[in-house]
């Protein structure tokens, strides 16, 4: 019926292929083997780059190229799509929200992560960084990152968000967060050890937990008119809505410290797999890097805690992030739905449909990126030479990551403790992996460490201490 609507559309090229099912299944298993540039490109290749195809039972729009992407990412309609599984796991969270109720959410979050505000985060985040170090990581001979490197961004993310509960967040829900993160691109339907259910489940869990953190706070807001913490980021959501910024409830505000947590978490810690992957075999990369770091390292007390100023000298450092973000971006691709009718160059889009933009399409076009499978961190020398929306691991617009200066410091605090105190070496040397649908090392990285230098004496495990009953 709805094909037979679309008479006097022009729709752009492609197939939707097999009902129902469409190109859903041959692009998860492109993700799956890590071949979906290739399987872009060669529907690029194909159809041009604007096609048409089927994807989770919706018709859906590929477009391709740095225009395109403006278009997607700017384009007032065309709405932020998240899965029905997220939605569900995540409630009336920023991933969630539409319109007033949304611009209100977006721009509370935008001010508890603008630089000016993350700037007194670090001194947090330098304590967490070290306390995981020490406790996971010095005094192995082997490790294997992946898992390390989600336990470190969520304790990170944790810390600034929570304070002093976070400690116990992390040790009593970690696994629950690997759950609710694992049951988003799942099948909606909540039965018992599937995916879905045990994402239901642990999000239930992290719901309550985090229920019972919030509700102390609007006390303590309420009796003793004082914020826990210069971080706390309930706190800073319900003196916002006591000034009238917002209007959300308790539950919404709950909703949304998870979708914080499974925004930074999943996506920080695959960057810093993925770097450490590429400086196992990038000799020069990691010998420029440790010239950098150890400079960093060389004027400070070894008990001193890193400082926004020793963050932004990180420079080279930074750019072999953003090479790491180039080649494997942790999140794929963005997708929208149109909210109504719209079109792009001569092709109708109608609404409803979803229109898709990859991130490896632009990101390993050689046209903009020269040798595009090298790692090369000094291509981002010349920032002004990347044709603009030719480099999106954050995505952009009005939707943009607000976390990119939060990323920043966390991937830049990591590497010099890393950098300065190891050298490792990777057990598998040609180590596949897959997007599941993060990037993900089939066996999740194991290293060889080396200790380089010893870590400073201070004891930062204090945190550990602190016991909070969940
Ligand atoms: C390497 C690190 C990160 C990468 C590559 C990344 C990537 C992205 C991308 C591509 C989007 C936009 C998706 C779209 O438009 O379809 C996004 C959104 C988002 N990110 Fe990040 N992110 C990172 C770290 C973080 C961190 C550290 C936080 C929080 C502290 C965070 C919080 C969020 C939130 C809340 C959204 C949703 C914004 C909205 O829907 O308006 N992200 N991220």
């Amino acid at each position: 019926k709805k094909h037979r609507s679309y008479s006097t559309y022009n729709l752009p090229p492609g197939d939707f292929g097999i009902p129902v099912v469409g190109q859903t299944f041959s692009l998860l298993r492109s993700l799956r083997s890590n071949t979906d540039d290739q399987w872009f490109r060669a529907r690029v290749k194909k159809y041009g780059p604007v096609s048409k195809m089927s994807v989770l039972g919706s018709p859906t729009v590929l477009l391709a190229g740095p225009a395109a992407n403006h278009f997607i990412f700017t384009n007032e309609n065309l709405a932020l799509t998240q899965t029905r599984a997220l939605r569900a796991l995540l409630g009336r969270s920023i991933l969630t929200l539409s319109g007033d109720e949304l611009k209100q959410v977006r721009s509370a979050v935008q001010g508890y992560l603008r630089p000016e505000m993350v700037r007194r985060y670090v001194g947090k985040v330098d304590h967490e960084v070290r306390r995981q170090i020490k406790l996971y990581w010095v005094c192995h001979d082997t490790v294997t990152i992946l898992p390390l490197a989600r336990r470190l961004t969520l304790g990170v993310i944790c810390s600034i968000v929570f304070s002093h509960e976070a400690a116990a967040i992390v040790e009593a829900l970690a696994a629950d967060f690997q759950f609710l993160g694992d049951a988003i691109l799942s099948f909606p339907v909540n039965i018992p050890f599937t995916r879905f259910g045990k994402g239901m489940e642990s999000s239930a869990k992290i719901r309550k937990a985090i229920t019972r953190i919030a509700q102390k706070r609007e006390d303590s807001l309420l009796q003793e008119g004082h914020a826990v913490s210069s971080t706390d980021f309930i706190t800073h959501m319900l003196i916002l809505r006591n000034q009238g910024a917002h209007s959300l409830t308790l539950e919404d505000i709950v909703d949304n410290v998870m979708g914080i947590i499974i925004g930074a978490h999943g996506t920080t810690s695959a960057l810093i797999t993925f770097m450490i992957r590429y400086l196992a075999n990038e000799q020069d990369v990691l010998a420029q890097i440790t010239e950098e770091q150890d400079e960093i390292a060389d004027n400070k007390g070894t008990e001193d805690a890193l400082t926004w100023e020793h963050v932004s000298r990180m420079k080279y450092t930074w750019k072999a992030a953003m090479e790491t973000l180039r080649i494997v971006p942790p999140v794929f691709g963005s997708f929208r739905t149109a909210t109504k009718d719209i079109k792009y160059q001569r092709y109708d889009i109608p609404r409803g449909w979803k229109v898709l933009a990859a991130q490896s399409i632009t990101h390993l076009d050689s046209r903009f990126f020269n040798e595009p499978t090298k790692f090369d961190p000094s291509r981002f020398e010349k920032q002004s030479s990347i044709p603009p929306y030719s480099f999106l691991p954050f995505g952009g617009g009005p939707r943009m990551c607000p976390g990119t200066e939060f990323s920043r410091v966390e991937i830049m605090v990591v590497m010099h403790y890393l950098v300065t105190q190891f050298r490792w070496k990777l057990c598998y040397k040609d180590e596949t992996y897959i997007k599941d649908p993060k990037p993900t090392p089939v066996f999740g990285l194991p290293v060889e460490l080396e200790l380089r230098r010893p870590p400073s004496t201070a004891d930062a495990s204090n945190a550990m201490s602190i016991q909070f009953n969940i």
